[in-house]
């Protein structure tokens, strides 16, 4: 019978397949500097990587550019005026139910004056302390590099 014919085709679709087909989300993250240590924050909990530490950034709006979108995220989650020193990285990373392109930025603040408006909390860390904290999965190979990065200026 066609239907059933159909609904086992749909049961054979290859685990690849269904992953492939998950949204992408274009994010911008901020490695911010400020005498020697370098800022995270500390997701809410409940949400999506609830508890987890992070960069601060988030998703582009439609026709934003990636670090228009960082300097905007900064603004908003730690209430932080940045300047975007460079681009550090492209990290591209499939979770269970979705997909992240990171494009991470090192930027730098005149203040350390962070405020958590829009996450759980704030800190200030020297880079060797940044495999301490819990992050996400994708932020897995940009430790080191931000580690690199900073202690070869
Ligand atoms: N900000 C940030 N997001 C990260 C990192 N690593 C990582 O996998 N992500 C993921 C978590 C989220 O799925 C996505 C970022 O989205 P977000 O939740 O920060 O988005 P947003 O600030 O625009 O928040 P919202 O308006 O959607 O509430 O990227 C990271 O270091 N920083
Ligand atoms: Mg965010």
């Amino acid at each position: 019978m066609p239907g059933s014919l159909r609904v086992r085709h749909l049961h054979r679709r290859p685990i690849s397949a269904l992953s492939a087909a998950a949204p992408l989300q274009e994010i911008a993250i901020a490695v911010v500097c400020f005498g020697g240590r370098v800022l995270i924050d500390r997701r809410r909990p409940g949400g999506v990587m609830g508890g987890l530490w992070e960069f601060p950034g988030g998703k582009l709006a439609p026709g934003e550019s990636a670090a228009a979108c960082v300097r905007r995220e900064v603004a908003e989650e730690v209430g932080l005026a940045v300047r975007v020193i460079e681009h550090l990285a492209t990290l591209d990373h499939a979770y269970a139910t979705f997909s992240v392109r990171l494009q991470v930025f090192l930027c730098e603040s005149e203040s350390d004056e962070a405020q958590a408006l829009a996450c759980d909390a704030v800190a200030w860390v020297l880079p060797e302390q940044l495999g301490d904290y819990a992050f996400p999965e994708a932020n897995a190979p940009l430790i080191p590099l931000v580690q690199r990065r900073l202690s070869c200026p």
